[in-house]
C-alpha cells in the first residue's frame, strides 16, 4: 500500500442546473477516519464521488483529490450506498472483483481471512440473490477491505447491520483500516462518535466542526465522552441550520 495522503476539496458543485454546495472547503487528515454526516440530499455521497474520480452528472469547480497533489487513481477505493454487488458472482467472486478486472488473481489466504473477518465464510459460494441485506453489505466491505488502498470512501457501510454485527463490523474496520485515510459518511452519531479522529456535520451553511472525543477509534460505545458528543450531534442534526464555519 502506498503511504495514505490527506484530501482536500475546495470549490463548487453544481448537479442538474442546481448549486449543490459552494465555497466549500473540507480538509481530511492523511492516515485517520474523518466522519461526515448531515441531511439526505445535502451532497455527501457526492463529495465521495467526486473523490473516487466519478463525477457523474456533477459539475465541479475547484480542487478535489490527494493534497500532495499526485492523482488519487489507484489509491482510492469507494464502497458506495449501494453494494453494487454483480448478481452472477457468487461472495468470493465479488470480494475479488477489483483483482481480477486489473488481470491479477486475488491472494487466496487473503481472500479467506478478510471473508472470515465479515463473518461470510460459510456464504462465499453464494449469489448476492442468496444473502440477506446485512450480508450483502459484509460482502461488499470484504471487496472494499480486499483493495487494499491507501484511501478508502465508505458511504453508509453499516447502515443495513443488525446492531451487534454493526459494532462488530466498526471494530474489525477501524482495526484493518488503520494508518489509512478513511473519509466515512454516516447518518449515525453513535457511529461517528466511536470512529472520528475528526467529525464534520455538512448543512446547507456550509461545515461544521466538532471536537472529537479523546481515546483511540474504535472508542467504547458507552465512553461518557463518546456519549456526549453523540448527543451534541444529534441536536446539530435535528436542528435545521447550526452556526456554519468552515473546517480546515
Ligand atoms: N444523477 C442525478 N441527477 C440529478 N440530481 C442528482 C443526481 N444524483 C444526485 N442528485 C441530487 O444531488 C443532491 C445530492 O445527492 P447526494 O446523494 O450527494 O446526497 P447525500 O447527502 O449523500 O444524501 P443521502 O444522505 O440521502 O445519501 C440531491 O439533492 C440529489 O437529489
Amino acid at each position: 500500500m502506498s503511504a495514505a495522503p490527506a484530501l482536500e476539496v475546495t470549490g463548487r458543485a453544481e448537479i442538474a442546473g442546481r448549486t449543490l454546495f459552494e465555497d466549500l472547503s473540507l480538509q481530511v487528515p492523511a492516515g485517520r477516519w474523518t466522519c461526515l454526516l448531515g441531511p439526505s440530499g445535502i451532497g455527501k455521497s457526492t463529495l465521495l464521488r467526486l473523490l473516487a474520480g466519478l463525477a457523474g452528472p456533477v459539475t465541479f469547480t475547484g480542487r478535489c483529490g490527494a493534497a500532495d497533489g499526485t492523482p488519487l487513481q489507484g489509491r482510492v477505493a469507494l464502497m458506495a450506498q449501494d453494494d453494487l454487488l454483480l448478481p452472477w458472482l457468487d461472495v468470493a467472486g465479488n470480494a475479488t472483483l477489483g483483482a481480477r478486472l486489473r488481470g491479477r488473481r486475488a491472494d487466496p489466504a487473503r481472500l479467506d481471512h478478510v471473508l472470515a473477518q465479515v463473518g461470510l465464510a460459510d456464504l462465499a459460494t453464494r449469489r448476492p440473490a442468496e444473502l440477506s441485506g446485512g450480508q450483502r453489505q459484509r460482502a461488499a466491505l470484504a471487496r472494499t477491505l480486499m483493495e487494499d488502498r491507501a484511501v478508502v470512501l465508505l458511504d453508509e457501510p453499516f447502515s443495513a447491520l443488525d446492531a451487534r454485527s454493526r459494532a462488530r463490523m466498526q471494530e474489525l474496520t477501524a482495526d484493518s483500516l488503520q494508518g489509512r485515510t478513511v473519509l466515512l459518511v454516516t447518518h449515525d452519531p453513535a457511529e461517528a462518535a466511536r470512529l472520528g479522529h475528526r467529525i464534520v456535520v455538512m448543512t446547507e451553511r456550509g461545515l461544521h466542526d466538532l471536537a472529537p472525543p479523546p481515546g483511540p477509534v474504535p472508542r467504547p460505545a458507552g465512553d461518557a465522552a463518546t456519549l456526549r458528543l453523540q448527543a451534541e450531534l444529534l441536536e446539530i442534526l435535528r436542528r435545521d441550520a447550526p452556526t456554519a464555519r468552515a473546517a480546515g
